[in-house]
C-alpha cells in the first residue's frame, strides 16, 4: 500500500475538563474521499482544527506527505498542499468574487490593487469562475452572495492553491438541494483530477454515496473504519448515534 497522505497519531486535546479528542489515530490514503463522521460533539471539528493549525494539540503527531508537521501553521500547510473549508465559509466579504480567487492564489491585497497579479493567475481565476459557473457574479462583492454561493466560492478559492488534500468541514450544511448536487459534482470532478478529500459531513446519504472509506468518531476517537456498507452495519456505530 502506498504511504498515507495524512497520518494522525494519538492526538489528544482537552478543553478544561472536557476531552474533545482522545488519543485519536487515523490515516488518509491518497486518491480517496475519506469521511470523518460521528455524533455531535464527537471531536470532528477539533481534529480538523488541530490538523490545519488552528488549534494546538496537547499531544500526538501529524505527518503530511511523509513529513512530520511539528507545529502546523495554516499558511505553511496551504503552500504545501493542504487546505480546508470551514462550517461558516471564510471568504473576504469586501472583495469581489474574482478578487477572492486571485487572493487565494497567494497574492496580498496590495498586489491585487497594484495590478501586480500575473496574467496566468488571472486566467486561472477566470477558468475557476467558469468551472463554478460564477462568471455572472465575478464583480459582485462576496458579501452579496447567498449562503450556498459563499460555500462554493470558498471551495473554488481553496482549489486556487492546487491542493493535494482538502479538508471539507460540512460542505453542504444549510445549503439547498440543488446546491448540494452542485457541490457533490465539484468534489467528484476534483477527485477525478487527483485531489484527495477528508470530509466532515452530517448528510449521511451524501457520505454513503460519495465517500470511501468512512471513519466514525465517538468521544474523540475512531470506533469504526471501512466502507460505507461496513460502518453502517457496525453495532458500535448504531449505538453511538442512537445513544447521542
Ligand atoms: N473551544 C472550545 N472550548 C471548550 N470546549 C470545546 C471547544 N471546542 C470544542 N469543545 C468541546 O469539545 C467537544 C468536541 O467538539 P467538536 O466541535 O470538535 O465536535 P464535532 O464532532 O465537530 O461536533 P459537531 O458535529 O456538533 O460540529 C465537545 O464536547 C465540545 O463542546
Amino acid at each position: 500500500m502506498s504511504e498515507a497522505l495524512l497520518v494522525v497519531h494519538e492526538l489528544t486535546k482537552t478543553f478544561g475538563g472536557v476531552t474533545a479528542v482522545d488519543r485519536c489515530s487515523f490515516e488518509v490514503q491518497p486518491g480517496t474521499i475519506t469521511a470523518l463522521i460521528g455524533p455531535n460533539g464527537s471531536g470532528k471539528t477539533t481534529v480538523f482544527n488541530i490538523i490545519t493549525g488552528y488549534l494546538k494539540a496537547d499531544s500526538g503527531a501529524i505527518r503530511f506527505r511523509g513529513d512530520p508537521i511539528a507545529r502546523p501553521r495554516p499558511a505553511q500547510l496551504y503552500r504545501r498542499g493542504l487546505s480546508r473549508t470551514f462550517q461558516q465559509a471564510r471568504i473576504f466579504p469586501d472583495l469581489s468574487v474574482e478578487e477572492n480567487l486571485v487572493v487565494a492564489a497567494g497574492y496580498s491585497w496590495r498586489q491585487l490593487f497594484g495590478r501586480r497579479v500575473s496574467e496566468s493567475d488571472r486566467e486561472r481565476a477566470s477558468t475557476m469562475l467558469q468551472e463554478f459557473r460564477l462568471e455572472s457574479l465575478a464583480h459582485l462583492q462576496a458579501s452579496e452572495l447567498s449562503y450556498g454561493q459563499r460555500k462554493l466560492l470558498e471551495f473554488a478559492s481553496v482549489l486556487m492553491s492546487d491542493p493535494k488534500l482538502v479538508l471539507l468541514d460540512e460542505p453542504t450544511a444549510g445549503v439547498n438541494p440543488v446546491m448540494i448536487d452542485t457541490m457533490e459534482q465539484h468534489i467528484r470532478q476534483r477527485h477525478a483530477d487527483g485531489v484527495t478529500f477528508l470530509v466532515v459531513e452530517h448528510d449521511m446519504q451524501l457520505v454513503m454515496r460519495l465517500c470511501d472509506p468512512v471513519i466514525v468518531l465517538d468521544q474523540g476517537a475512531p470506533i469504526a473504519f471501512g466502507t460505507p456498507e461496513h460502518v453502517q452495519s457496525d453495532p458500535r456505530v448504531l449505538e453511538a448515534y442512537l445513544g447521542a
